[in-house]
């Protein structure tokens, strides 16, 4: 990646690349990477969309394996330039085992490591999360907070827990010696929620919403704001990340950006209102319907009864303790230090996410009559 190979072709690695950030990130290396030359996508469960790419004048190699396999993930690395590490385990609704969400999101993310170093590999992007950062399990408020907020970060949860973890091994990692001698550069994204085209929950809504005759009620404050940002523009920002790397190592290696673009500060509901809304839905009440002490009350039942059914059948509903706590506490973030460090611009702009994310959710709420 020397100044004198400007034309060389590079190698990239995306992990999680079949997930819902993955691949858009996949599509995004492929539109609006020029050095690219061959596109790696890694994924335990592999999209038959991927076909459609084959053809055109990328190579594009799907690779089918587990990043807790230190063997298939040393062997997907091995001739990347650089790797963007998103494959994980998303579930804070008590689907997987902690030990299960550990081993994937830590473990997973040792052996990317560990692979670079061994392979040679020098450029290593990976997709954290807002919730290494918080809600906190006391509720405290993160308002307009930049990657140096002091807050009280607290974690319990499996799944925050894991990706404080592993951004940490991941951080650690930068200017660690790589075969042949050069030193590995790393950083880490931090995406509040994620919306568009993909997104499960959004659709989850989408259909509940429709079962109940087009009725949503709400359960949350309008007043507690969620950060929310676009899937496009957080696919352009690790691609981004991903290119810039090399040229700026001193001053991105080893360090973390929030994702952000311009998205409405919002409640949770409110702001998936912006898409459900014009397919048809309606959100009822300005007050949330339900005591907050009565929700409390069927988190914590849900709990029960995930934990007491848990050997017949699996009981994960949207509502369990943890999701309560985050849908309850405003967590936004206000920062700029993608721009002043690599440049970053948003891609699409907040009515361009928009009209795509309701274009999505339209088709895929009917595609499921
Ligand atoms: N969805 C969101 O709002 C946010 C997601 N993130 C992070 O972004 C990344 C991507 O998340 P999403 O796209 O939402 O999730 P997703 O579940 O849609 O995608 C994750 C992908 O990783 C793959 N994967 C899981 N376990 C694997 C394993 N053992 N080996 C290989 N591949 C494996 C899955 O098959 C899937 O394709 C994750 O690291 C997540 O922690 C961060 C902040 C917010
Ligand atoms: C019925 C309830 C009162 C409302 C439930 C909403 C919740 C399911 C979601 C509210 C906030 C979401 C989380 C947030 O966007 C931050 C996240 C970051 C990640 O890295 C993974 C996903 C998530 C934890 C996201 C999950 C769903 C919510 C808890």
């Amino acid at each position: 990646m020397a100044d004198s190979a400007q034309a060389q072709k590079l190698v990239y690695l995306v992990t999680g690349g079949c997930g819902f950030l993955g691949e858009h990130v996949v599509r995004m290396l492929l539109q609006r990477e020029p050095r690219l030359g061959e596109l790696r996508v890694f994924d335990r469960h592999l999209g038959p969309w991927l076909e459609e790419l084959k053809t055109g004048p990328v190579r594009v190699t799907a690779i089918q394996g587990d990043v807790t396999e230190a063997h298939e993930v040393a062997a997907a690395v091995a001739g990347a330039h650089v790797v963007i590490h998103t494959a994980g385990l998303v579930d804070v609704f008590g689907r997987a085992s902690p030990e299960t969400i550990h081993e994937v999101n830590v473990q997973g993310t040792r052996n990317v490591i560990q692979a670079c170093v061994q392979t040679g590999t020098r450029f290593l992007v990976y997709t954290s999360s807002m919730e290494v950062v918080g809600p906190n399990t006391k509720g405290h408020p993160f308002y307009r907070g930049n990657e140096d907020t002091l807050y009280e970060a607290v974690h319990r949860h499996p799944y925050p827990c894991s990706k404080a973890l592993a951004e940490r091994l991941v951080l650690e990692a930068n200017g660690r010696e790589v075969h042949g001698g050069l030193p590995l550069v790393t950083c880490a994204l931090r995406p509040t929620g994620i919306y568009g085209e993909g997104h499960q929950i959004m659709r989850d809504f989408y259909r509940q919403g429709l079962r109940l005759g087009g009725w949503l009620f709400r359960a949350i404050p309008a007043s507690v704001e969620h950060g929310r940002v676009y899937v496009g523009n957080v696919a352009w920002m690790h691609v981004l990340a991903a290119r810039e790397l090399e040229r700026r190592a001193a001053l991105m290696g080893g360090q973390v950006y929030f994702c952000y673009d311009g998205s409405p500060y919002k409640s949770y509901e409110d702001f998936n209102m912006e898409f459900l809304g014009p397919c048809g839905l309606q959100l009822v009440g300005a007050r949330p319907l339900l005591p907050y002490w009565l929700l409390v009350f069927l988190a914590a039942l849900n709990a029960l009864l995930q934990w007491l059914l848990r050997p017949l059948v699996l009981y994960a509903p949207l509502l369990n303790p943890y999701t309560l706590a985050v849908a309850n506490t405003t967590f936004t973030v206000s920062t700029d230090k993608a721009q002043r460090h690599f440049g970053y611009e948003p891609l699409f702009s907040w009515e361009d996410s928009r009209t795509r994310t309701i274009l999505w959710v339209q088709a895929a709420g009917s595609s499921a009559q």
